[in-house]
């Protein structure tokens, strides 16, 4: 589905990310971990395209991602931010309509009428009753719910989340990532999210890759990533590694009063 092959990044003198080869196989669903500050974002920027690799390349269906027109991309693959949607004077039946602009033509018309399939996602996502509620009325979770109805409007083969339950309490985290695994399961999409939360990670992604200092320091499965040696080394914790009571997921504890060093280098 997507390919990314020493991929490298600079910001003027500063070299952000590094030979990163990567590889999403349709339907997969990657997760792209490491601590602040490791690439992660930039190199999801490098795979949605909205930035420029200063090395390597990105292929997306066997194309360079660049090649692709803005709509065109729009058609394939659709990236849900931390906060998907700024409060806005739109409903949230509008901000659905507007992930239908990649099927649109000069008028902002479609050829099939869209207004079913969106009344399915604002079911499928408990946003009936919302419909026509503003998005600056809604809580945070909300909000997010809208944003994830905006690009299942927008039917993309590839999604790319970066830190999307971040504002969320536990619940709708789970919810949140429940829905996704859902349309996944039920589409076959392949979903690329960067999450802060390992334990989130490790229960819904197939594979991971954890970033360090802008290279890639591992990759496989989750309990091949998520090792003792590797969290000690990458994220400078002491972490107790146990696994999940009801599915065996790898789950990763700290212990209070346990923190290592200074957090001068930050
Ligand atoms: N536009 C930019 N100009 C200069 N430096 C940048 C730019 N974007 C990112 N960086 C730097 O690149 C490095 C990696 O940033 P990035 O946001 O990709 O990391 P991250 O792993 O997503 O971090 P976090 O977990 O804190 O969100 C950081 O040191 C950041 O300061």
């Amino acid at each position: 589905m997507i390919t990314a092959h020493g991929l490298g990044k600079s910001f003027g003198e500063t070299t952000v990310l590094s030979d990163v080869d990567f590889s999403a196989a349709e339907g997969e669903w990657w997760g792209i971990i490491g601590p602040n500050g490791s690439g992660k974002s930039t190199l999801l920027h490098l795979l949605s395209g909205i930035e420029k690799p200063t090395a390597g390349s990105v292929r997306l269906l066997g194309r360079e991602v660049g090649s692709y027109s803005r709509k065109e991309i729009a058609r394939m693959m659709a990236v849900l931010q931390q906060e998907g949607l700024a409060p806005s004077g739109f409903t949230v039946r509008e901000v659905l309509e507007m992930g239908r602009y990649p099927f649109q033509n000069w008028l902002g018309r479609e050829h099939e009428d869209p207004s079913e399939r969106i009344e399915a996602i604002l079911n499928r996502l408990d946003l009936t009753l919302l419909a026509d509620k503003r998005i600056d009325e809604l809580s945070g979770g909300q909000r997010q719910r809208a944003a994830l109805g905006k690009v299942m409007a927008q039917e993309p083969a590839l999604l790319l989340l970066d830190e999307p339950t971040t504002y969320l309490d536990i619940r709708y985290q789970q919810r949140f990532m429940d829905l996704v695994a859902g349309w996944r399961k039920e589409s076959g999409i392949t979903v690329i999210s960067v999450l802060h939360d390992l334990n989130l990670a490790a229960q819904y992604c197939d594979r991971l890759l954890i970033l360090h200092n802008g290279t890639a320091a591992g990759r496989g499965l989750p309990e091949e990533v998520l090792t003792e040696d590797n969290i000690r080394h990458i994220f400078q914790i002491d972490p107790a590694i146990v696994r999940h009571p009801v599915n065996g997921a790898p789950q990763v504890l700290i212990t209070a009063g346990d923190a290592r060093g200074s957090l001068k280098e930050d």
